[in-house]
């Protein structure tokens, strides 16, 4: 079974679609990029916040806002903006309905087991800085979480907490401001939703009922479709049996389906937002009853990328201010510039919770990195392939070009894959994720925007292809394998030519992860080491803990120099 349509590529639909930018625009750009699609999201680039986009022929598929030239203030050019899809005139409409996901109770609370690692979370160091944090709880008893949702989470497979979820759910509970970073895999959407439907069921919500103008007390963003779409199936999970409605809207379906969906009811909002902007704009969301904001994989929320966006959200009319409401933001990765920038969204007394390393690999995968030119690389990747028989594998490379190129090239070799990218249509991205989820495409080739916060059942390799740009990158990558206590290997092809400033961070990332690290990747790191080298697009590479604590304790937990060769010190891996 080979892809689908793999060459409609640059469909109206899709043609706006900002998700496949990597952090690639946060400055160091490993290639020449001649090859790389023209990235509509480097348009954003221009200054943290500062910029606004160069309006784009508005094709409507609604996961960006662009498309005015908005005049009059900041304060309220986000009305203008996000008319982004609403004009008809704007170029052919978007008519996907997404299908509903099954209503029956086996299908909402279907999970995968946890694997033979999960007990090793407990030795995970934590820590938390900030002021009056609560303290730990051990059980999901002590959350003193009312019978629906204890319920819940039974029925969900959840026996013991996560640490991220040990240390948040008590935070959040206690009405603080969270900044969390905990490996990929371990349980932070659940670490979020629990307390959150606490609060609300002892709040006493009113159930939802039809409205031209819904008034969420929740409001969830994250970076891609597929991912709001997985958080909103995990909020309907946890919710089932309340009156608590969650729903979904994200780009690349009809504006319509998504209002539709809201004027129902809605009470956590799962969104992208660029939908979100366009959803606001056409007043079927008040902010008003916002109570709970979460940024999800919130260091790209907030990046060149997706941070002016989310800046106009909090500045949108009606929005509680930082004071009234209660921001979560969860990734396992937080650059110390980000960091920085994420507080004008938080309270000053936020809570910082890191379990393990800030940006660490998840350990239950085991990493490899091998020497392949890029001429050598297609052949390199089907001797993989081909060893691994049916096993789940994502392959990562770095355009939408090379992906439709490489499956396309895959299914020749009959290795059934299919692809996901920004510049497949909707519909083609999630079927291509349902083949793959059920095991009948088992490679599926993936751009970046499949990178993170997927949670796919037994993927049990991932290939780097083409390494991302940035360290960062990398770890998100390859920890859509290994999750939740479950053991998975990643591949890397390291060409050369174009990866030779990712040395230094992966020899720290594998380092870290107590991975082999080949004595050839050591000395390119050590060859290519640069004083106060801040490629990788992160401040700091191995930023460890909360950037409030200052310099000095950033290394605590990241870095020993023992690690690697001299002189690269800590401070030189900035
Ligand atoms: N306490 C728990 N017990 C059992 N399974 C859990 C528990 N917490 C979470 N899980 C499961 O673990 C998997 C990974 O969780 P989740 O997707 O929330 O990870 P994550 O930390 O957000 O990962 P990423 O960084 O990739 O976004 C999910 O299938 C989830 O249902």
């Amino acid at each position: 079974m080979g892809p689908r349509n793999l060459f409609l590529t640059n469909s109206p639909e899709s043609s706006n679609d900002c998700e496949d930018n990597p952090t690639r625009n946060r400055g160091f750009s490993k290639r020449g990029d001649n090859d790389l699609d023209p990235d509509e999201c480097m348009q954003r680039t221009g200054g943290l916040f500062g910029s606004r986009r160069p309006a784009l022929s508005g094709t409507g598929n609604g996961d960006t806002s662009q498309s005015r030239s908005g005049s009059g203030s900041e304060r309220d050019s986000w009305k203008s903006e996000a008319g982004g899809e609403s004009s008809d005139t704007q170029g052919p409409k978007v008519t996907y309905i997404p299908p509903p996901p099954p209503e029956d109770e086996d299908s909402i609370f279907a999970h995968y087991q946890t694997g033979i690692n999960f007990d090793k979370y407990d030795t995970i160091l934590v820590e938390v800085s900030g002021h009056d944090a609560p303290p730990a709880i051990l059980t999901f008893e002590e959350a003193n979480l009312c019978q629906t949702l204890n319920n819940n989470i039974a029925k969900a497979g959840y026996t013991k907490l996560t640490p991220v979820q040990k240390y948040s759910i008590p935070i959040i509970l206690a009405g603080r401001d969270l900044m969390a970073c905990a490996q990929t895999g371990s349980g932070k959407t659940a670490a979020f939703l629990l307390p959150i439907l606490a609060h609300m069921m002892h709040d006493g919500i009113t159930a939802s009922r039809f409205k031209e103008l819904q008034e969420p007390e929740c409001l969830i963003v994250a970076p891609t479709r597929e991912l709001v779409n997985q958080i909103y199936l995990e909020a309907r999970k946890f919710s089932f049996g309340t009156c608590v409605r969650a729903v979904v809207i994200y780009g690349g379906t009809q504006l319509g389906h998504s209002i539709r969906q809201i004027v129902q009811g809605c009470n956590i909002l799962c969104a992208t937002p660029g939908r979100l902007m366009d959803i606001i704009g056409k007043e079927k969301i008040g902010l008003k009853q916002i109570k709970y904001l979460v940024l999800d994989e919130a260091d790209r929320m907030l990046d060149m990328g997706f941070g002016p966006e989310m800046k106009k959200l909090i500045s949108c009319p009606g929005m509680p201010s930082k004071e009234q409401r209660q921001t979560l933001m969860f990734s396992a990765t937080f650059p110390e510039e980000i960091q920085r920038l994420a507080a004008e969204f938080l309270k000053s007394n936020y809570l910082f919770v890191a379990v393990g390393q800030v940006g660490g690999a998840c350990r239950d995968v085991q990493q490899t990195v091998l020497q392949v030119g890029q001429f050598s690389k297609r052949e390199k990747l089907v001797e993989i392939l081909r060893n691994i028989g049916d096993e789940r594998t994502m392959v990562f490379v770095e355009t939408k070009k090379k992906a439709d190129f490489i499956a396309t090239f895959l299914c020749q070799e009959k290795i059934s894959t299919t692809s996901i990218h920004g510049d497949r249509e909707q519909r083609e991205r999630e079927q291509a994720l349902g083949d793959f989820r059920c095991g009948k495409c088992p490679v599926l080739v993936a751009t970046s925007v499949a990178a993170r916060g997927l949670d796919i059942e037994n993927v049990q390799h991932v290939i780097n292809f083409d390494l991302p740009s940035t360290i960062d990158e990398y770890v998100h990558r390859i920890g859509r394998t290994g999750r939740c206590g479950n053991t998975g290997r990643a591949i890397s092809f390291f060409d050369l030519e174009s990866d030779n400033h990712l040395a230094q961070p992966l020899v720290k990332v594998l380092t870290d992860a107590q991975q082999d690290v080949p004595a050839w990747l050591e000395e390119i790191a050590f060859s290519t080491y640069i004083p106060g080298f801040s490629g990788s697009t992160r401040g700091n590479v191995f930023a460890s803990v909360d950037t409030r604590k200052g310099k000095s304790s950033l290394n605590t937990a990241g870095f020993s120099s023992s690690q690697v060769p001299n002189p690269v010190d800590d401070e030189s891996w900035d």
